[in-house]
Protein backbone atom coordinates (compact mmCIF):
# COMPACT_ATOMS: atom_id res chain seq x y z
CA UNK A 1 0.00 0.00 0.00
CA UNK A 2 2.83 2.17 -0.73
CA UNK A 3 1.36 3.55 -4.72
CA UNK A 4 -0.01 6.73 -3.48
CA UNK A 5 -3.76 6.83 -4.67
CA UNK A 6 -4.51 10.20 -5.67
CA UNK A 7 -7.86 12.54 -4.49
CA UNK A 8 -8.53 8.89 -2.90
CA UNK A 9 -10.84 9.58 0.69
CA UNK A 10 -12.02 7.05 2.88
CA UNK A 11 -14.51 6.91 0.20
CA UNK A 12 -15.86 7.31 -3.32
CA UNK A 13 -17.42 10.39 -4.63
CA UNK A 14 -20.82 9.07 -5.94
CA UNK A 15 -22.84 11.14 -8.42
CA UNK A 16 -24.68 12.82 -6.12
CA UNK A 17 -21.84 14.32 -4.30
CA UNK A 18 -22.18 12.23 -1.45
CA UNK A 19 -19.26 9.64 -0.41
CA UNK A 20 -19.92 5.87 -1.24
CA UNK A 21 -18.76 4.43 2.35
CA UNK A 22 -15.38 2.52 2.16
CA UNK A 23 -15.42 -0.91 3.99
CA UNK A 24 -12.56 -2.15 5.64
CA UNK A 25 -12.68 -6.04 6.51
CA UNK A 26 -14.60 -7.91 3.36
CA UNK A 27 -17.12 -5.54 3.89
CA UNK A 28 -20.03 -4.43 5.48
CA UNK A 29 -21.82 -8.02 6.23
CA UNK A 30 -18.95 -10.82 5.71
CA UNK A 31 -15.80 -9.40 7.94
CA UNK A 32 -17.81 -8.28 10.93
CA UNK A 33 -19.83 -10.97 11.04
CA UNK A 34 -17.26 -13.42 10.68
CA UNK A 35 -15.16 -11.80 13.13
CA UNK A 36 -18.18 -11.25 15.36
CA UNK A 37 -18.89 -14.81 15.72
CA UNK A 38 -15.41 -15.98 14.97
CA UNK A 39 -13.65 -14.51 17.42
CA UNK A 40 -15.35 -15.67 20.84
CA UNK A 41 -15.57 -18.83 19.06
CA UNK A 42 -11.77 -19.18 19.31
CA UNK A 43 -11.23 -17.52 22.96
CA UNK A 44 -14.03 -20.89 23.49
CA UNK A 45 -12.15 -23.21 20.77
CA UNK A 46 -8.15 -22.27 22.77
CA UNK A 47 -9.35 -23.64 25.53
CA UNK A 48 -12.01 -26.50 24.53
CA UNK A 49 -8.60 -27.86 22.54
CA UNK A 50 -6.05 -27.36 24.82
CA UNK A 51 -6.48 -27.93 28.57
CA UNK A 52 -5.26 -30.22 32.17
CA UNK A 53 -7.10 -33.32 29.33
CA UNK A 54 -4.87 -32.42 26.51
CA UNK A 55 -3.95 -30.55 24.02
CA UNK A 56 -4.27 -31.93 20.39
CA UNK A 57 -4.89 -29.04 17.89
CA UNK A 58 -3.72 -30.60 15.09
CA UNK A 59 -5.42 -34.23 15.14
CA UNK A 60 -8.66 -32.87 14.64
CA UNK A 61 -11.92 -33.02 16.68
CA UNK A 62 -11.76 -36.85 17.00
CA UNK A 63 -8.88 -36.32 19.26
CA UNK A 64 -9.99 -32.94 21.44
CA UNK A 65 -11.04 -34.02 25.13
CA UNK A 66 -13.30 -31.15 24.82
CA UNK A 67 -13.74 -28.95 28.08
CA UNK A 68 -12.23 -30.16 31.37
CA UNK A 69 -14.80 -32.18 33.47
CA UNK A 70 -17.35 -29.55 35.37
CA UNK A 71 -16.50 -26.82 33.45
CA UNK A 72 -19.68 -24.78 33.35
CA UNK A 73 -19.95 -21.98 30.73
CA UNK A 74 -22.31 -19.29 32.22
CA UNK A 75 -22.40 -18.73 35.98
CA UNK A 76 -23.89 -15.66 37.66
CA UNK A 77 -20.66 -15.67 39.67
CA UNK A 78 -18.26 -15.09 37.43
CA UNK A 79 -20.18 -12.45 36.22
CA UNK A 80 -20.77 -10.41 39.19
CA UNK A 81 -16.80 -10.59 39.89
CA UNK A 82 -16.24 -9.39 35.99
CA UNK A 83 -18.15 -6.29 36.73
CA UNK A 84 -16.70 -5.81 40.05
CA UNK A 85 -13.52 -6.01 38.53
CA UNK A 86 -14.13 -3.05 35.94
CA UNK A 87 -15.88 -1.02 38.38
CA UNK A 88 -13.04 -1.11 40.63
CA UNK A 89 -10.56 -0.15 38.03
CA UNK A 90 -13.05 2.54 37.13
CA UNK A 91 -13.16 3.46 40.82
CA UNK A 92 -9.20 3.62 41.10
CA UNK A 93 -9.10 5.47 37.98
CA UNK A 94 -11.35 8.63 39.23
CA UNK A 95 -10.05 8.83 43.07
CA UNK A 96 -6.06 8.45 42.30
CA UNK A 97 -3.88 11.40 41.53
CA UNK A 98 -2.82 11.37 37.70
CA UNK A 99 -1.05 13.51 35.30
CA UNK A 100 -3.62 15.76 33.17
CA UNK A 101 -2.09 15.34 29.51
CA UNK A 102 -3.64 16.43 26.19
CA UNK A 103 -4.68 14.03 23.05
CA UNK A 104 -4.04 14.99 19.70
CA UNK A 105 -6.23 18.04 17.76
CA UNK A 106 -9.78 16.80 16.82
CA UNK A 107 -11.10 17.01 13.26
CA UNK A 108 -13.50 19.73 15.22
CA UNK A 109 -10.12 21.67 16.52
CA UNK A 110 -11.11 20.66 20.21
CA UNK A 111 -8.12 19.11 22.18
CA UNK A 112 -9.37 16.33 24.43
CA UNK A 113 -7.90 16.16 27.93
CA UNK A 114 -6.88 12.65 29.35
CA UNK A 115 -6.54 11.70 32.88
CA UNK A 116 -3.83 9.14 33.04
CA UNK A 117 -3.79 6.85 36.11
CA UNK A 118 -2.32 3.98 34.78
CA UNK A 119 0.53 3.10 36.18
CA UNK A 120 -1.22 3.76 39.92
CA UNK A 121 -3.92 1.43 38.74
CA UNK A 122 -1.65 -0.98 38.55
CA UNK A 123 0.47 -0.29 41.17
CA UNK A 124 -2.43 -0.88 43.58
CA UNK A 125 -4.11 -3.11 42.14
CA UNK A 126 -1.32 -5.69 42.08
CA UNK A 127 -0.35 -4.53 46.10
CA UNK A 128 -3.90 -5.42 47.49
CA UNK A 129 -3.52 -8.97 44.92
CA UNK A 130 -0.14 -9.55 46.22
CA UNK A 131 -1.32 -9.28 50.06
CA UNK A 132 -4.09 -10.89 50.11
CA UNK A 133 -3.33 -13.73 46.75
CA UNK A 134 0.13 -15.06 48.06
CA UNK A 135 1.04 -13.29 51.37
CA UNK A 136 -2.40 -13.80 53.66
CA UNK A 137 -3.60 -16.17 50.98
CA UNK A 138 -7.17 -14.86 51.88
CA UNK A 139 -7.76 -14.24 47.99
CA UNK A 140 -8.15 -17.10 45.89
CA UNK A 141 -6.52 -16.47 42.70
CA UNK A 142 -6.12 -20.12 41.86
CA UNK A 143 -10.19 -19.43 40.95
CA UNK A 144 -9.24 -18.08 38.21
CA UNK A 145 -7.72 -21.26 36.54
CA UNK A 146 -11.22 -22.99 38.02
CA UNK A 147 -13.57 -20.53 36.61
CA UNK A 148 -11.62 -19.33 33.21
CA UNK A 149 -14.82 -20.03 30.49
CA UNK A 150 -17.48 -18.77 32.51
CA UNK A 151 -15.33 -15.67 33.42
CA UNK A 152 -14.51 -15.55 29.69
CA UNK A 153 -18.00 -15.43 28.88
CA UNK A 154 -18.84 -12.77 31.39
CA UNK A 155 -16.20 -10.76 29.11
CA UNK A 156 -18.15 -11.76 26.23
CA UNK A 157 -21.28 -10.89 27.24
CA UNK A 158 -20.20 -7.53 28.92
CA UNK A 159 -18.26 -6.72 25.26
CA UNK A 160 -21.87 -6.96 23.48
CA UNK A 161 -23.51 -4.81 25.86
CA UNK A 162 -21.08 -1.97 26.00
CA UNK A 163 -21.14 -1.99 22.27
CA UNK A 164 -24.73 -1.95 21.76
CA UNK A 165 -24.44 0.95 24.31
CA UNK A 166 -22.06 2.80 22.64
CA UNK A 167 -23.37 2.36 19.38
CA UNK A 168 -26.65 3.74 20.83
CA UNK A 169 -25.02 6.42 22.36
CA UNK A 170 -23.67 7.84 19.31
CA UNK A 171 -26.36 9.05 18.16
CA UNK A 172 -26.99 11.86 20.24
CA UNK A 173 -26.33 15.13 19.30
CA UNK A 174 -22.85 16.65 19.54
CA UNK A 175 -21.55 13.21 18.83
CA UNK A 176 -17.92 13.30 17.34
CA UNK A 177 -18.06 9.82 15.17
CA UNK A 178 -14.85 8.45 13.62
CA UNK A 179 -14.49 8.54 9.82
CA UNK A 180 -14.71 4.82 9.03
CA UNK A 181 -17.32 3.97 11.64
CA UNK A 182 -19.81 6.12 10.19
CA UNK A 183 -20.92 4.60 6.83
CA UNK A 184 -24.93 4.39 7.57
CA UNK A 185 -24.59 0.63 7.73
CA UNK A 186 -25.54 -0.91 11.08
CA UNK A 187 -23.48 -3.82 11.70
CA UNK A 188 -20.50 -2.60 10.16
CA UNK A 189 -20.45 0.65 12.48
CA UNK A 190 -21.67 -1.34 15.13
CA UNK A 191 -18.74 -3.51 14.62
CA UNK A 192 -15.93 -0.74 13.41
CA UNK A 193 -17.27 1.63 16.29
CA UNK A 194 -19.33 4.75 15.48
CA UNK A 195 -18.30 7.77 17.67
CA UNK A 196 -14.73 8.46 18.13
CA UNK A 197 -13.92 9.23 21.93
CA UNK A 198 -17.50 8.30 23.68
CA UNK A 199 -17.04 9.90 27.23
CA UNK A 200 -19.01 10.03 30.28
CA UNK A 201 -18.20 13.56 31.50
CA UNK A 202 -14.67 13.81 31.81
CA UNK A 203 -14.07 9.81 31.65
CA UNK A 204 -12.77 8.31 28.39
CA UNK A 205 -14.29 4.87 27.81
CA UNK A 206 -11.81 4.07 25.25
CA UNK A 207 -8.35 5.15 26.51
CA UNK A 208 -9.44 3.57 29.24
CA UNK A 209 -10.78 0.47 28.04
CA UNK A 210 -7.82 -0.44 26.27
CA UNK A 211 -5.48 -0.06 29.39
CA UNK A 212 -6.70 -0.66 32.30
CA UNK A 213 -9.25 -3.30 33.12
CA UNK A 214 -7.94 -5.94 29.97
CA UNK A 215 -4.36 -5.12 30.31
CA UNK A 216 -4.24 -5.47 34.32
CA UNK A 217 -6.74 -8.25 34.15
CA UNK A 218 -4.32 -10.13 31.72
CA UNK A 219 -1.97 -9.89 34.75
CA UNK A 220 -4.20 -11.22 37.19
CA UNK A 221 -5.15 -13.99 35.31
CA UNK A 222 -1.45 -14.84 34.71
CA UNK A 223 -1.06 -14.66 38.59
CA UNK A 224 -3.81 -16.97 38.99
CA UNK A 225 -1.96 -19.24 36.85
CA UNK A 226 1.01 -18.87 39.04
CA UNK A 227 -0.61 -19.67 42.08
CA UNK A 228 -2.61 -22.78 40.60
CA UNK A 229 0.47 -24.24 39.59
CA UNK A 230 2.06 -22.98 43.14
CA UNK A 231 -1.04 -25.47 44.82
CA UNK A 232 -0.33 -28.32 41.90
CA UNK A 233 3.29 -28.71 42.41
CA UNK A 234 4.43 -26.99 45.20
CA UNK A 235 6.55 -24.75 43.67
CA UNK A 236 6.64 -22.54 40.47
CA UNK A 237 8.63 -23.49 37.13
CA UNK A 238 11.22 -21.28 35.55
CA UNK A 239 9.07 -21.52 32.41
CA UNK A 240 6.02 -19.89 33.86
CA UNK A 241 7.98 -17.51 36.05
CA UNK A 242 9.85 -16.35 32.34
CA UNK A 243 6.21 -15.79 30.58
CA UNK A 244 4.50 -14.13 33.92
CA UNK A 245 7.49 -11.88 34.06
CA UNK A 246 7.43 -11.08 30.81
CA UNK A 247 3.77 -10.54 30.44
CA UNK A 248 4.44 -8.36 33.46
CA UNK A 249 6.49 -6.06 31.82
CA UNK A 250 4.78 -5.48 28.31
CA UNK A 251 2.02 -4.41 30.68
CA UNK A 252 3.76 -1.85 33.15
CA UNK A 253 5.50 -0.54 30.15
CA UNK A 254 1.97 0.16 28.16
CA UNK A 255 0.97 1.90 31.77
CA UNK A 256 3.95 3.68 32.77
CA UNK A 257 4.26 5.34 29.18
CA UNK A 258 0.44 5.68 29.11
CA UNK A 259 0.49 9.02 27.57
CA UNK A 260 2.07 7.60 24.19
CA UNK A 261 -1.38 5.85 23.92
CA UNK A 262 -3.10 9.29 23.23
CA UNK A 263 -1.26 9.08 19.38
CA UNK A 264 -1.78 5.75 18.55
CA UNK A 265 -4.10 4.55 15.27
CA UNK A 266 -6.69 3.22 18.29
CA UNK A 267 -7.32 6.76 20.17
CA UNK A 268 -6.77 9.02 16.99
CA UNK A 269 -8.94 7.49 14.25
CA UNK A 270 -10.88 4.41 15.37
CA UNK A 271 -14.27 4.34 16.57
CA UNK A 272 -14.87 2.43 19.90
CA UNK A 273 -17.21 -0.37 18.85
CA UNK A 274 -17.35 -3.73 18.90
CA UNK A 275 -14.06 -4.46 17.92
CA UNK A 276 -11.91 -3.03 20.87
CA UNK A 277 -14.30 -3.27 23.29
CA UNK A 278 -14.04 -7.05 22.74
CA UNK A 279 -10.44 -6.89 21.82
CA UNK A 280 -9.53 -4.96 25.06
CA UNK A 281 -11.84 -6.78 27.83
CA UNK A 282 -11.92 -10.02 26.28
CA UNK A 283 -9.49 -10.87 24.12
CA UNK A 284 -6.25 -9.44 25.16
CA UNK A 285 -6.69 -10.90 28.99
CA UNK A 286 -8.42 -14.48 28.26
CA UNK A 287 -6.00 -15.13 24.77
CA UNK A 288 -2.63 -13.35 25.65
CA UNK A 289 -2.70 -15.33 28.89
CA UNK A 290 -2.54 -18.85 26.77
CA UNK A 291 0.89 -19.71 27.38
CA UNK A 292 0.46 -19.27 31.05
CA UNK A 293 -2.82 -21.22 31.27
CA UNK A 294 -0.75 -24.07 29.28
CA UNK A 295 1.94 -23.89 31.24
CA UNK A 296 0.23 -24.65 34.30
CA UNK A 297 -1.66 -27.76 32.27
CA UNK A 298 1.27 -29.04 30.72
CA UNK A 299 4.85 -27.81 32.98
CA UNK A 300 7.77 -27.76 31.10
CA UNK A 301 11.48 -27.38 32.22
CA UNK A 302 14.15 -25.66 30.08
CA UNK A 303 17.98 -25.81 30.14
CA UNK A 304 19.91 -22.85 31.39
CA UNK A 305 21.05 -22.25 27.63
CA UNK A 306 17.74 -22.10 26.52
CA UNK A 307 16.25 -19.36 29.44
CA UNK A 308 19.39 -16.88 27.99
CA UNK A 309 18.55 -17.96 24.65
CA UNK A 310 14.74 -16.54 25.99
CA UNK A 311 15.79 -14.16 28.59
CA UNK A 312 18.31 -12.34 25.04
CA UNK A 313 15.26 -12.47 22.87
CA UNK A 314 12.79 -10.51 24.47
CA UNK A 315 15.54 -8.08 25.31
CA UNK A 316 16.08 -7.59 21.51
CA UNK A 317 12.50 -7.66 21.43
CA UNK A 318 11.70 -5.14 24.26
CA UNK A 319 14.88 -2.71 23.07
CA UNK A 320 13.30 -2.39 19.33
CA UNK A 321 9.86 -1.99 20.24
CA UNK A 322 10.44 0.64 22.96
CA UNK A 323 13.64 2.00 20.96
CA UNK A 324 11.63 2.77 17.99
CA UNK A 325 7.99 3.72 19.86
CA UNK A 326 9.70 6.18 22.48
CA UNK A 327 12.29 7.62 19.14
CA UNK A 328 8.52 8.48 17.33
CA UNK A 329 7.09 9.97 20.39
CA UNK A 330 9.76 12.00 21.30
CA UNK A 331 10.02 13.55 17.22
CA UNK A 332 6.55 14.39 17.39
CA UNK A 333 6.74 15.71 20.68
CA UNK A 334 9.30 18.04 19.93
CA UNK A 335 11.33 17.20 17.01
CA UNK A 336 14.23 19.39 18.50
CA UNK A 337 15.01 17.75 21.48
CA UNK A 338 18.70 16.62 22.04
CA UNK A 339 17.80 12.76 21.68
CA UNK A 340 16.04 13.26 17.60
CA UNK A 341 17.24 16.71 16.82
CA UNK A 342 20.16 14.74 14.12
CA UNK A 343 17.63 12.19 12.89
CA UNK A 344 17.22 12.68 9.06
CA UNK A 345 13.81 13.61 7.94
CA UNK A 346 11.59 14.53 4.87
CA UNK A 347 9.23 16.86 4.97
CA UNK A 348 5.69 16.43 4.14
CA UNK A 349 3.57 18.57 1.71
CA UNK A 350 1.75 18.88 4.81
CA UNK A 351 4.75 20.41 6.68
CA UNK A 352 5.02 17.42 9.21
CA UNK A 353 8.50 15.39 8.92
CA UNK A 354 8.73 12.01 8.30
CA UNK A 355 11.96 10.17 10.11
CA UNK A 356 13.99 8.16 7.31
CA UNK A 357 17.10 7.30 9.81
CA UNK A 358 17.35 5.82 13.19
CA UNK A 359 14.67 2.85 13.99
CA UNK A 360 12.56 4.72 11.05
CA UNK A 361 15.17 4.36 8.11
CA UNK A 362 15.63 0.49 9.01
CA UNK A 363 11.42 -0.63 8.28
CA UNK A 364 8.23 1.38 8.28
CA UNK A 365 7.30 -0.59 11.33
CA UNK A 366 10.53 -1.83 13.19
CA UNK A 367 8.48 -1.24 15.84
CA UNK A 368 6.17 -4.54 15.19
CA UNK A 369 8.65 -5.93 14.51
CA UNK A 370 10.08 -5.86 18.29
CA UNK A 371 6.91 -6.41 19.12
CA UNK A 372 6.08 -9.67 17.42
CA UNK A 373 10.38 -10.74 18.45
CA UNK A 374 9.33 -10.36 22.04
CA UNK A 375 5.90 -12.51 20.97
CA UNK A 376 8.23 -15.20 20.06
CA UNK A 377 10.43 -15.00 23.64
CA UNK A 378 6.41 -15.28 25.43
CA UNK A 379 5.26 -18.53 23.21
CA UNK A 380 9.45 -20.65 23.26
CA UNK A 381 8.51 -21.17 27.45
CA UNK A 382 5.82 -23.89 26.31
CA UNK A 383 8.29 -25.84 24.05
CA UNK A 384 7.51 -27.93 21.34
CA UNK A 385 5.26 -30.50 22.11
CA UNK A 386 2.49 -28.61 20.98
CA UNK A 387 1.47 -25.81 18.48
CA UNK A 388 -1.27 -24.20 20.87
CA UNK A 389 0.66 -21.80 22.70
CA UNK A 390 1.89 -20.57 19.23
CA UNK A 391 -1.11 -18.99 18.57
CA UNK A 392 0.04 -16.07 19.71
CA UNK A 393 2.68 -15.51 17.30
CA UNK A 394 0.89 -16.16 14.71
CA UNK A 395 -2.33 -14.39 15.27
CA UNK A 396 0.07 -11.23 15.80
CA UNK A 397 1.80 -11.67 12.85
CA UNK A 398 -1.44 -11.78 10.90
CA UNK A 399 -2.74 -8.49 12.97
CA UNK A 400 0.41 -6.31 12.27
CA UNK A 401 0.87 -7.25 9.26
CA UNK A 402 -3.04 -6.27 8.49
CA UNK A 403 -2.27 -2.96 10.88
CA UNK A 404 0.32 -2.09 8.91
CA UNK A 405 -1.56 -2.16 5.42
CA UNK A 406 -4.37 -0.10 7.28
CA UNK A 407 -1.64 2.52 8.41
CA UNK A 408 0.07 2.45 5.53
CA UNK A 409 -3.55 3.27 3.31
CA UNK A 410 -4.09 5.93 5.62
CA UNK A 411 -0.63 7.50 5.56
CA UNK A 412 -0.65 7.38 1.41
CA UNK A 413 -3.95 9.25 2.26
CA UNK A 414 -2.63 12.26 4.44
CA UNK A 415 0.68 11.91 2.82
CA UNK A 416 -0.07 11.60 -0.60
CA UNK A 417 3.48 11.86 -2.77
CA UNK A 418 5.50 12.46 0.02
CA UNK A 419 4.37 8.94 1.14
CA UNK A 420 5.99 8.07 -1.82
CA UNK A 421 9.24 9.28 -1.52
CA UNK A 422 9.59 7.79 2.30
CA UNK A 423 8.59 4.24 0.77
CA UNK A 424 11.43 4.48 -1.75
CA UNK A 425 14.09 5.65 1.05
CA UNK A 426 12.50 3.07 3.58
CA UNK A 427 12.11 -0.38 1.50
CA UNK A 428 10.92 -2.19 4.38
CA UNK A 429 7.71 -2.49 5.80
CA UNK A 430 8.14 -4.62 9.21
CA UNK A 431 11.23 -7.16 8.85
CA UNK A 432 14.34 -5.61 7.55
CA UNK A 433 15.84 -6.90 4.15
CA UNK A 434 12.80 -9.54 4.24
CA UNK A 435 9.24 -8.47 4.40
N1 LIG B 1 0.09 -6.30 21.59
C1 LIG B 1 -0.86 -5.97 20.75
O1 LIG B 1 -1.87 -6.65 20.62
C2 LIG B 1 -0.70 -4.78 19.87
C3 LIG B 1 0.40 -3.99 19.97
N2 LIG B 1 0.56 -2.92 19.15
C4 LIG B 1 1.78 -2.12 19.30
O2 LIG B 1 1.41 -0.78 19.49
C5 LIG B 1 2.45 0.07 19.05
C6 LIG B 1 1.84 1.25 18.29
O3 LIG B 1 1.36 0.78 17.04
P1 LIG B 1 0.39 1.57 16.04
O4 LIG B 1 -0.47 2.52 16.80
O5 LIG B 1 -0.26 0.54 15.19
O6 LIG B 1 1.31 2.34 15.04
P2 LIG B 1 2.63 3.23 15.08
O7 LIG B 1 3.08 3.53 16.47
O8 LIG B 1 3.61 2.58 14.19
O9 LIG B 1 2.13 4.58 14.48
C7 LIG B 1 1.90 4.78 13.10
C8 LIG B 1 1.93 6.28 12.85
O10 LIG B 1 3.25 6.77 13.09
C9 LIG B 1 3.52 7.88 12.23
N3 LIG B 1 4.70 7.53 11.47
C10 LIG B 1 4.88 6.47 10.65
N4 LIG B 1 6.11 6.46 10.13
C11 LIG B 1 6.73 7.55 10.61
C12 LIG B 1 8.03 8.10 10.44
N5 LIG B 1 8.91 7.53 9.65
N6 LIG B 1 8.34 9.24 11.08
C13 LIG B 1 7.44 9.82 11.91
N7 LIG B 1 6.19 9.35 12.12
C14 LIG B 1 5.85 8.23 11.47
C15 LIG B 1 2.30 8.02 11.32
O11 LIG B 1 1.41 8.97 11.95
P3 LIG B 1 1.68 10.56 11.92
O12 LIG B 1 2.58 10.83 10.77
O13 LIG B 1 0.31 11.14 11.77
O14 LIG B 1 2.30 10.89 13.23
C16 LIG B 1 1.66 6.66 11.41
O15 LIG B 1 0.28 6.72 11.15
C17 LIG B 1 3.39 -0.79 18.20
O16 LIG B 1 4.59 -1.02 18.88
C18 LIG B 1 2.64 -2.10 18.05
O17 LIG B 1 3.53 -3.18 17.97
C19 LIG B 1 -0.37 -2.60 18.21
C20 LIG B 1 -1.48 -3.37 18.07
C21 LIG B 1 -1.75 -4.52 18.89
C1 LIG C 1 -8.52 -9.64 17.06
C2 LIG C 1 -9.10 -8.42 17.64
C3 LIG C 1 -10.21 -8.54 18.57
C4 LIG C 1 -8.59 -7.28 17.27
C5 LIG C 1 -8.68 -6.06 18.09
C6 LIG C 1 -7.30 -5.59 18.24
C7 LIG C 1 -6.94 -5.33 19.71
C8 LIG C 1 -6.78 -6.63 20.46
C9 LIG C 1 -5.62 -4.55 19.68
C10 LIG C 1 -5.73 -3.27 18.81
C11 LIG C 1 -4.66 -2.41 19.30
C12 LIG C 1 -4.26 -2.82 20.53
C13 LIG C 1 -3.21 -2.29 21.32
C14 LIG C 1 -2.80 -2.92 22.48
C15 LIG C 1 -3.49 -4.16 22.92
C16 LIG C 1 -4.24 -4.88 21.82
C17 LIG C 1 -5.12 -3.96 21.02
C18 LIG C 1 -6.26 -3.44 21.88
C19 LIG C 1 -1.79 -2.29 23.41
C20 LIG C 1 -2.64 -1.64 24.49
C21 LIG C 1 -0.88 -3.37 24.04
C22 LIG C 1 0.21 -2.74 24.90
C23 LIG C 1 1.11 -1.86 24.03
O1 LIG C 1 2.20 -1.35 24.75
C24 LIG C 1 0.33 -0.72 23.38
C25 LIG C 1 -0.09 0.31 24.45
C26 LIG C 1 1.26 0.02 22.43
C27 LIG C 1 -0.87 -1.35 22.60
C28 LIG C 1 -1.73 -0.32 21.86
C29 LIG C 1 -2.54 -1.05 20.81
Amino acid sequence: MCKHQAGKSTGTKLANGEEKPEFEFMGPWIGPLGIMAGLPAVCYALVYICNGEGCSALLGPAAWHGFPAGTKLFTAEALAIFVGWILLQVLLHLVLPGSMEEGVVLADKRRLQYKLTGSRNFALTLAVVAYFGFYTQQLSLAWIYDNFVPLLSAAVLFSFVLSACLYAASFRRGALLAKGGNTGHHLYDFFIGRELNPRIGSFDLKEFCELYPGLIGWLIIDLGMLQKQWQDLGYVTTPLLLVCAFHGLYVLDALWLEKAILTTMDITTDGFGFMLAFGDLAWVPFTYSLQARYLVDHPKTLSSAAVVGIVALKALGYLIFRGSNSQKNAFRQDPEQPSVRRLKTITTASGRRLIVSGWWGIARHINYFGDWLMAWAWCLPCGFDHMVPYFYVIYFGALLVHRDLRDGHACALKYGKDWDRYCAIVKYRIVPLVY
